[in-house]
């Protein structure tokens, strides 16, 4: 059966302080490094040894995949990156303090940005410190200017079953190393959360969730391998 493992980013400088992220490149903490080298201690307790890992091409994930499978002993296991698996794009709320913006615009509607399934925060404006269209990670892509989950899905979605499925159900397991709203829309794909229900489903940083496949790409059983820093998982159905 195939094993496939998802492994959210160790604590970024932007988790700490506590700012929208989105797509920009901020690094790992010292501790979402730590949180990194123990996902990669639990990956390799658990006998997990991946054929493949993806990941986005974004530097808090990269470094957290690179410094999991040097941790776990796996450093030659070949990485692919991809920007369909890139955070959702935060829009105009890119760098702003959330519990400021909470204080501006309440708690409610900073909640239905950040969770609700299809309502996406306000664009981003061309030009300023955070527009992406010029970096060339992205050159030649219709990159969007803010997400929704729903939006965020329809990009990983593709690229999951272009790129990441043939590779499961070809037998070979998978370490996915990306980020909170990316690792929800496959979740939500994999365990077919309604729309009205991935509101719940939150992805702690750098604990490996590990998920074991049937032939369909069904998930069969679920567990997050620190158990200490679990959170609810969507029932197998
Ligand atoms: O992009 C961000 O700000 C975080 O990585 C995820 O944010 P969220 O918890 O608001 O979805």
């Amino acid at each position: 059966m195939p094993r496939l493992i998802l492994l959210r980013h160790g604590q970024s400088q932007w988790n700490l302080e506590n700012r929208f992220t989105g797509w920009v490149d901020v690094d790992l903490t010292d501790q979402g490094e730590a949180e990194a080298t123990r996902g990669g201690e639990l990956i390799a307790r658990a006998g997990f040894k991946p054929d493949v890992m993806f990941t986005s091409v974004l530097n808090r994930a990269k470094r957290t995949g690179a410094m999991a499978l040097e941790a776990a002993g796996l450093k030659d296991v070949p990485v692919i990156e991809d920007w369909r698996l890139n955070e959702r794009h935060y829009g105009g709320l890119t760098g702003l303090n959330k519990a400021e913006t909470a204080e501006k615009h309440g708690e409610e509607q900073v909640k239905i940005w950040r969770r609700s399934y299809d309502t996406p925060p306000p664009p981003l404006a061309p030009g300023g410190e955070f527009d992406f269209t010029t970096d060339p990670r992205y050159a030649g892509q219709d990159i969007p200017d803010t997400e929704s989950l729903k939006i965020t899905l329809e990009r990983v979605l593709p690229y999951w079953n272009s790129a990441i499925a043939p590779r499961l159900k070809a037998g070979e397991d998978v370490l996915v190393t990306a980020h909170g709203n990316s690792l929800r829309a496959i979740v939500k794909h994999l365990f077919d959360v309604p729309d009205d229900r991935i509101v719940g489903v939150e992805i702690p940083t750098g604990n490996p969730l590990d998920i074991e496949l049937d032939a369909e790409l069904k998930p069969v059983s679920a567990r997050y391998l620190d158990e200490d820093r679990a959170q609810a998982l969507p029932a197998l159905s």
